[in-house]
Formats: C-alpha cells, structure tokens, sequence
C-alpha cells in the first residue's frame, strides 16, 4: 500500500481448487470469497487506518488470461474488454519490468467493484471457450498514493499480481497431439516460473507469464505461493510434483528475498499526477469560461464537471474508504444475522429432530419392553398350565393306581371267595363220598336183610315198610346230592366266569394304566420339552432385548451429549455473538468519533473554500 511489489500464485492441478480459492464461488449452495476479495478488504482497511489526512489513492485492476490453443505459441486475452492477441512488451515506463500494451485498466471504488470485476472476469473466461484449467489467469492490481504538503509531493506506487495458474498435470496417455503439447507447453512455464525466481535473465527470457511477473517475483518483492492439492489417491504423484515444485519455489525465494521495499515513483509515471494535473486543469478551464454564456461553451463546461466527477470519482481517500468498508460492515452485520438465524433454525430443528428421535426410540423401547413382559406373563401361564395339566395327570395316575390296587384288593378278595367255594365243594365231595359210603353201607345191610328176609320173610313185610321208608330217605338223599351236585357246578360256572371277568377287567385295567402312564409321560416330556423351548426362547429374548436396551440407553446417552455439546456451542456463539456486538458497538462509537472529526474538517474546509471563492470573486471584481 505504500509502494511494494508482490504476487500471489495458484499452483496444483486441474480441479484442485485454485480458482476457488484465488475468486472464490457464486456456487448459491457454499457460496465463497476468495483471496481477492480479502485482499480489496485490506487495501480500504489500510486507506481507512493509515491514510495521512488529504492522502489520496487509486486503485487500478487488470485482468488477462495467458493460454497456448496450439501448445506452442501463447495468447494473451483481455477478461475485463474485448481484446485478444494482446501482447508483452518492456514497460516505457520501467525498464526494469513488462507491461501489457493494450489490456484494459479499471478503478476500483469499491468491494463490489472488485467482485464485479472477478466475475466479469470468470464469465468471459467460461465464454472463452479455453478448456479450464489449461490457462494462466492474472489479476494485477495497482495502488498509487499521493500526499502533497506545502514542502513536498509525495508519491508511490504498488503492484501485486494474483496468478491462478494452469494445472500442473502430466498429461493423460490417451490425450490428443494438441492435449499434450499444451500440457508441456504449461509445465514448460511452471518450470521456467520456479528458474525464474532465481534468475532475472530467466524472467526476461522466460514465457508471457515469466515477463508479466518479473517486478513481482524475487528480488525484493514478496511472493506467497499457495499448493492446492486433493485427497484422492489416484493424484498422490502429482500431489507429489505439486508439494516438491512449492519446496522448490520456497528454497529460492527464501535465498532471494530481502524484503520489500518502498516504491517511489516519478511524478511523470503517475497516473495520478496525471489525473490531478487533468482536474487542475478542468478547474482552470472552467474559470476561463465562467462567465461565458455561449451555448456550447456551457455544453464545455457541463463536460468539463462530468470529467472532473468522474476523476473525484476514480480517486480513493479516508472518507471514501471509511464509507465502503461502513457498507461492507452493514453487509457483514445482515449476513451475519442471516447466519445466526440460520444457525439458530438449524440448531432447533436438529434439537427438535434429536427431541422427536430419542422419544421414538424410547417409544420403542418401552414398547419392546412392555411386549417383552407380557411375552414373558404369557410364557408364565402357559408353564402355570402345563404344570397344572402335569399335576392332573399325575392325580389321575394316582386314582389309576389306587383303582389297580383296588382292583388288586377286589381280585384277591376274589379268589378268598374262590377258594373258599372251592373249600366247599370239596367238602360237598366228601360228604357225597360219605353218602355214597353210607349208600354202600345200606346196599350191604339190605342184601343182608334179603338174606335175612328169606329167612325171616315175616319180618318182611315190616323190613319192606323200613325199606321203603328207607328208600324214599335215599331217594331224598340222592336229589339233595344231585341238587348239591347242580348247586356245586352252577357255582362253579359263576365263579369261573366271574373269575375271567375280573381277569379280562384287570388286563384291561392294567393295559388302560400302562397306556395312560406312557401318555402321560409323553405329554409331561412333551410339555417339559415345550417349556424348555419356550424358557430357552424367552431367555433369548430377554438377552436380546437387554442387549438392545443397552444400546438404546448408549444412543440416548449419545443424543443427550450431542444435545448438551450443541447446546455449549450455541452458548458458545451467543457468547461469540455478544463480544462481536460489543466490539462492533466500540467500533462504530469510534467510527463517529471520526465522522465528527472529518465532519468538522469538512466545515473548515468549507469556509475555506467560500473564502477562497470570496478572494477569486473579489478579485475577479477588481
Ligand atoms: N475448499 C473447497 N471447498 C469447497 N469446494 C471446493 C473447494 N476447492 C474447490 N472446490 C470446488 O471444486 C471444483 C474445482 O475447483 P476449482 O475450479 O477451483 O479448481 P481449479 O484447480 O481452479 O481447476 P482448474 O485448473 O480447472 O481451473 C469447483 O466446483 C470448486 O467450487
């Protein structure tokens, strides 16, 4: 700012971000600014901070574009006029450097004026039809200063030019002739660039770019070299080439640099001496033809002011400068509100999106719980009504076994009764054998009788009767036996099938027994099996839905630090907020401080002027 020379280079390949960050993005979605807009910022802050009172400034910008179509010879293009085929040449005015006869110089004013300048610039690029990346883009700013005193003029003169240059790239096996010749052409003056440094001969020899940048690389300018590179891994060697060529750059210019110095100017190379004396002269004009009231001559003078607003206009002071960085502040301040509301909504919907994620997620636990419980009350009743049926089948077996006891008791009490028939029967035998004995007996004592008869035939007749007698007792006697013997096989029958009825009842009983206890045990098998599974199920389960609720627990207490951390970050920036206002406050309480100041300065200035005006009148009268 107060006469230095410098450059700003762009260096790495095609897409590595170099015009990003050179000019930064209109990209709507992260929108960007780049070096060059910080730098403007700087240049009004400086005017606004240093600048000595009635020092003024220009700030002038020229845009070209360096590209070789064929890979051989090089053009040069004017990105803020429509010129092309511009060329180098010594500068008239500095033999020590090259100038571009030709390319278009514009004031800047303003910041906007640097942005528009920029984009003008981008767009006419785009248009250019040059595939990006395979040119050399320069931004040359210049900065004159003036201050005259009543002992002395003083003048300087800054140039810094911001080169986003072409990518570095080797060039691709399957590329055109054209492709890779100017791929070489491009690397050929990356190469001569990093000799340059080092040799003023290489600079006045070297390519377009080379001889632009010669007052402004090495020696006693500054440079600062920015390597853009990408994390892809497919680009690691040229992200090689790109790091090694900035250590090279680095190596020679810390050899070289020796610090920058002031650059004072002749007046006849200013352009803003030029300008002053013009408006000088306009002012000298106008009074010769003050009083003429001829109509072209008023047409001269109407041209003559427009000239000189136009020169007032071009010229950057204090006030001016204060001004532009006052409305860049007043941007800043809605964008930063902008960004604040923004960050604000962003941050209360991400609570409110954390809010409504963790409810569900609680939600949904407490629902995997509460199906869990019930799962588990449902297994319970389930295993209640398993053991209940085991239990009742267990007091069935029990009442089978009492009945097949029972039946034991009932089929022992059986066969005491059997064998107590049997007793009696035998005992009938007997009797019917001692009947049959007896009815021996009477057979020999009745041939005794007949013998006895044929002896004593007189008692015969009584024998008869006795016989008789005895034969109707006999006679009885053998119906007994024979309703005894009927009674006896009767009986017998009776019991013998009882006796196979209660066999039959009992096999069937015991089959009846055997099959109940062998289902039964398969369904106690079954329903222990069953339980098992279920339990084992369940125990699964239960580990699973532990296991979640563990992690649902971990991503809540996640969430709730995300929520905390958010919430320290916004404290944070209302703090952040709160110190900028502050600032901001002090800042404008000193700005119209100032303002007061200049204001009062304008007053006198004023009423020097209208004393001035009143001496020219007094003795323009005289
Ligand atoms: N730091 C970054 N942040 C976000 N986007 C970026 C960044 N750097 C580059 N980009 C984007 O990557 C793309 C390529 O970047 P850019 O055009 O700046 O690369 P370049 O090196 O200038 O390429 P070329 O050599 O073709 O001019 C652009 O869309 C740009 O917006």
């Amino acid at each position: 700012m107060e006469g230095g020379f410098g450059s700003i280079l762009c260096h790495g390949i095609t897409g590595s971000g170099k015009t990003y960050c050179m000019s930064g993005t209109e990209d709507t979605a992260s929108p960007s600014l780049g070096l060059v807009h910080g730098v403007g910022q700087r240049i009004f802050e400086h005017i606004r901070d240093q600048a000595a009172a009635g020092k003024v400034y220009l700030v002038e910008a020229s845009y070209a574009q360096i590209y070789s179509q064929d890979g051989t010879s090089e053009k040069i293009m004017d990105l803020l006029a429509d010129a092309d085929d511009l060329e180098v040449q010594p500068d008239p005015q500095n033999p020590q450097s090259f100038m571009c006869a030709g390319l278009q110089r514009v004031p800047i004013r303003s910041l906007d004026d640097m942005q528009q300048l920029v984009t003008q610039g981008q767009r006419r690029l785009a248009a250019s039809g040059v595939e990006a990346g395979r040119s050399h883009c320069v931004l040359t700013l210049t900065v004159e200063s003036l201050l005259e005193s009543a002992q002395q003029t003083e003048l300087a003169k800054g140039k810094l030019m911001l080169a986003d240059l072409a990518g570095s790239e080797a060039p691709a096996a399957e590329s055109s002739e054209v492709a890779r010749r100017q791929a070489l052409s491009i690397n050929r003056t990356l190469a001569s660039l990093s000799l340059a440094v080092n040799s003023a001969e290489a600079l006045v020899k070297g390519s377009s770019l080379t001889q632009l940048l010669r007052d402004c690389l090495g020696g006693s300018a500054r440079t600062l070299l920015i390597a853009t590179i990408g994390p892809e891994m497919e680009d690691l060697e040229e992200t090689v080439k790109t790091l090694t060529y900035a250590q090279q750059m680095l190596t020679s210019l810390t050899v070289r640099a020796s610090g920058a110095g002031m650059n004072r100017i002749d007046q006849d190379q200013s352009s803003l001496v030029q300008m002053k004396d013009r408006h000088n002269e306009c002012i000298r004009m106008l009074r010769e033809k003050v009083s003429d009231s001829r109509e072209e001559e008023q047409e001269e003078r109407r041209r003559l002011q427009q000239e000189m607003s136009e020169i007032n206009q071009r010229l950057l002071t204090k006030d001016s400068a204060e001004k532009t960085l006052e409305e860049l502040k007043q941007q800043q301040f809605s964008k930063m509100n902008e960004m604040r509301t923004e960050i604000s909504q962003a941050m209360s919907e991400q609570m409110d999106q954390l809010r409504k994620q963790s409810q569900l997620e609680l939600d949904q636990l407490r629902a995997s719980v509460e199906k869990s419980q019930k799962e588990q009350e449902t297994a319970k009743r389930e295993a209640e009504a398993h053991e209940a049926a085991v239990a009742k089948l267990q007091v069935m077996l029990q009442e089978a076994q009492q009945g097949k006891a029972a039946a034991e008791q009932e089929a022992a009490a059986l066969k005491v009764s059997l064998a107590t028939a049997e007793e009696r029967a035998k005992g009938l035998q007997v009797r019917q054998e001692e009947l049959r004995k007896e009815r021996a007996d009477f057979d020999e004592e009745r041939k005794l009788l007949r013998q006895q008869g044929e002896q004593q035939w007189q008692r015969l007749a009584a024998l008869e009767a006795e016989l008789s007698k005895f034969r109707s007792e006999a006679e009885a006697q053998r119906k007994e036996i024979e309703r005894l013997n009927v009674a006896q096989g009767e009986e017998g029958n009776i019991l013998r099938s009882e006796r196979e009825a209660w066999r039959a009842r009992e096999r069937e009983l015991q089959a009846e027994v055997s099959d109940f206890q062998k289902k039964s045990e398969i369904q106690a098998l079954k329903v222990s099996r069953d339980h098992n599974e279920a339990m084992s199920k369940l125990k699964t389960q239960v580990e699973r839905l532990e296991v979640e609720a563990s992690a649902r627990a971990e991503q809540l207490l996640e969430a709730q630090k995300n929520v905390a951390s958010l919430e320290a970050e916004r404290v944070l920036a209302l703090h952040r907020e709160d110190a900028i206002r502050q600032s901001s406050a002090a800042e404008i309480r000193k700005w119209q401080e100032e303002l007061e100041v200049s204001r009062q300065g304008e007053q006198e200035l004023m009423q020097m002027l209208s004393a001035v005006q009143d001496g020219i009148i007094a003795s323009a009268n005289r």
